[in-house]
């Protein structure tokens, strides 16, 4: 079972705290989501779990203390990240994409080559991510949306545990949206899985568990409804320009 503990988490920059001592957990079967508003910490978080930023505190996988390792190393413990712009390429096809990084040492010819065996790996990450059909279409044709779960999909054939996704439905349609959520409950079992989003309708729809942040520390934590009702978040929410109109009046 994965589980990515966070404890008292701090991370400074310089004089300022950008996150003073957060503490949540992300475990597996669930989808957690991080929120809060703009500079609330929470891209800072992933950076310090992935490694990109120190921070002090704790943050273990199981028995395993990330803080202190280096980036490669964290990825190679199994932490996977995606970024808001997807990082594929282009030129390749979708099964390319996937084998690459699976790590599978070939001759750069035979990747671009004939068509072959896939990976057991690969073909889950085809099935989970839906892509099955576009395998062998380029990854510059895909739209916005496949690209992003091409990248969660680049992240299951490296047998990620835990993935940690930064805005994975901005700029994407309705329709993919909703994709986007079915294909993260479908990759949360046997692996912790931790959004960074501001799309609170995508929030309501989808997350296990909410993590509430602001300025630094954790505001809220629950289900949905929990962090929904706590006049906290309300407050923050409401009192800040972060969140669009809309989502001001769900809030
Ligand atoms: N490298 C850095 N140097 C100095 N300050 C930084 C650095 N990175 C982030 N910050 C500051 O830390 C705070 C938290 O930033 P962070 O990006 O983690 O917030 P966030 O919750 O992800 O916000 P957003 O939703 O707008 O992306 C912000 O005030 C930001 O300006």
């Amino acid at each position: 079972m994965t589980s990515l503990n966070i404890r008292d988490l701090e991370v400074r920059f310089g004089a300022f705290t950008a996150v003073g001592g957060a503490s949540f957990d992300a475990v597996d079967g669930e989808v957690h989501f991080l929120i809060g508003p703009n500079g609330a910490g929470k891209t800072t978080c992933v950076d310090a779990i992935t490694g990109l930023v120190s921070g002090s505190g704790s943050v273990r996988m199981g028995e395993t203390e990330l803080l202190g390792r280096p980036v490669q190393s964290i990825a190679k413990l199994g932490i996977g990240r995606t970024f808001q712009t997807a990082s594929v390429f282009e030129q390749l096809t979708v099964a390319q994409n996937l084998d690459i990084a699976a790590g599978i040492h070939r001759r750069w010819f035979s990747l671009l080559g004939a068509r072959r065996h896939l990976g057991g790996r690969v073909e889950e990450a085809l099935e989970q991510t839906g892509l099955g059909d576009l395998q062998d279409s380029r990854a510059g044709t895909l739209s916005h949306g496949q690209k992003q779960w091409l990248e969660i999909g680049m992240l299951i054939v490296q047998d990620a545990q835990a993935l940690m996704l930064d805005e994975p439905v901005a700029g994407m349609s309705h329709d993919e949206r909703a994709a986007t959520g079915e294909l993260l409950h479908r990759v949360k079992e046997g692996r912790a899985v931790l959004v960074v989003e501001h799309d609170m309708e995508f929030m309501r729809s989808f997350a296990s568990q909410v993590t509430v942040l602001h300025q630094g520390t954790v505001l809220a934590q629950g289900s949905v409804a929990e962090v929904q009702e706590d006049p906290r978040v309300q407050q923050v929410y409401l009192g800040t320009a972060a969140m669009p109109e809309e989502e001001l009046a769900h809030a």
